[in-house]
């Protein structure tokens, strides 16, 4: 038996989330770099637009569910779309982010299908006809290995863990508009309307540039100098744990472990000693840069720059210099 992989690319406000590139090289990755049996599916209207990219990926053929019901997300309808298109064509594995998204629905799905669930794998690969996933523990400590030899495995891969890689930037898009049958007496709960969060700032997940503050910022309004600086670059603002417990920004400002994972290009850490739980969150990072007054701190093992500064002296200077380059 070789194995069919089926990848759900998440589509977002119209927007394709930078998950759908780091599943599709993990998906290709595990099948030796052949993409002829991988396969993507789209949801919602107008989501053919983004078939393209997806070949670039290594998409080889994309289904498109072009359907109003899957516009927004929406819990049974998705589930409903991608468990046709799987018995339709017998995929043995499926592939999805482990986003808020992924997390609600590909266990139900698995289900469905009667099959192995593997969450929250930083990585997978096959050892025979056997796929082997790799799960951190132990708040990133350590990591298990889980396998499945079930004839169908659903895996959820952690966001920004993998880079996403172009497999063929001239690929063109196989597309096969899938039409779902929708069971309404299934859909018993319904998503009406999904906020935002306050901020017009680039999610944190999604972010090419990110400065963090802990618990070293000492107030909630000292974080303005970490917004301004942000906000020079179009970045966003991170926190470590210790500056959101002692109520200095918001939860979902939160990088590590029990927060965000992150993956920008930079990532400044002001006043950040670097636990594991926080680094758990961060260090896949392109380039760390760290600002802290402790030269001992076990930040600076893992940056690629180190400042040994007070961050209320060294950021406004790296401000001042960011603003330099960009006007
Ligand atoms: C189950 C569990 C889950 C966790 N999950 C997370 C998580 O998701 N994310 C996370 O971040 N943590 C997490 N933690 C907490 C983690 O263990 C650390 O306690 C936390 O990361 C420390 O935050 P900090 O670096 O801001 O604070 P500290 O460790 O107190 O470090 C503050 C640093 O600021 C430096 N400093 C002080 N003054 C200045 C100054 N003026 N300028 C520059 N530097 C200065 C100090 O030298 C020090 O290195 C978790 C812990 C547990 C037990």
């Amino acid at each position: 038996m070789s194995h069919k992989v089926l990848v759900y690319a998440e589509v977002r406000n119209g927007k394709l989330k930078s998950t759908s590139g780091e599943t599709l090289a993990e998906a290709r990755k595990m099948m030796g770099g052949k993409t002829e049996n991988i396969h993507a599916v789209l949801l919602g209207e107008g989501c053919e637009q983004h078939a393209k990219t997806l070949a670039t990926f290594g998409a080889s053929k994309i289904y498109v569910v072009d359907a109003p019901e899957t516009n927004t997300y929406q819990g049974e309808p998705t589930i409903q779309a991608i468990d046709q298109i799987i018995k339709k064509n017998g995929y043995t594995v499926v592939i999805g982010p482990g986003s808020p998204t992924g997390r609600d629905f590909f266990p139900r799905l698995a289900i469905r299908n009667n099959g192995a669930m593997l969450t929250d794998v930083v990585g997978f690969q096959l050892e025979g006809e056997t796929i082997v996933a790799d799960i951190p523990m132990y708040l990133g400590k350590c990591s298990k290995q889980a396998v499945s030899n079930a004839p169908t495995t659903f895996i959820t891969l952690r966001p920004n863990v993998r880079p996403s890689e172009v497999a063929d930037a001239n690929a063109q898009p196989s597309v096969e508009k899938f039409s779902c049958s929708f069971d309404a007496s299934k859909i018993t709960a319904k998503v009406v309307e999904v906020r935002k969060g306050s901020s017009e700032r680039p999610d944190l997940t999604e972010a090419s540039i990110i400065v963090s503050g802990g618990r070293a910022i000492a107030n909630k309004d000292n974080f303005k100098i970490l917004f301004e600086c942000a906000d020079v670059v179009h970045g966003s603002v991170g926190a470590s744990r210790a500056a959101v417990d002692s109520g200095y920004a918001p939860y979902d400002m939160q990088v590590g472990q029990t927060g965000k994972t992150v993956n920008p290009n930079l990532y400044v850490a002001c006043g950040i000693s670097g636990s594991i739980q926080h680094l758990s969150g961060m260090r896949t990072s392109k380039c760390i840069v760290a600002i802290n007054t402790d030269a001992d701190a076990p930040i600076f093992q893992k940056a690629d720059y180190g400042i040994v500064a007070d961050l209320f002296q060294a950021v406004p200077i790296l401000t001042r210099e960011f603003k330099k380059m960009t006007e």
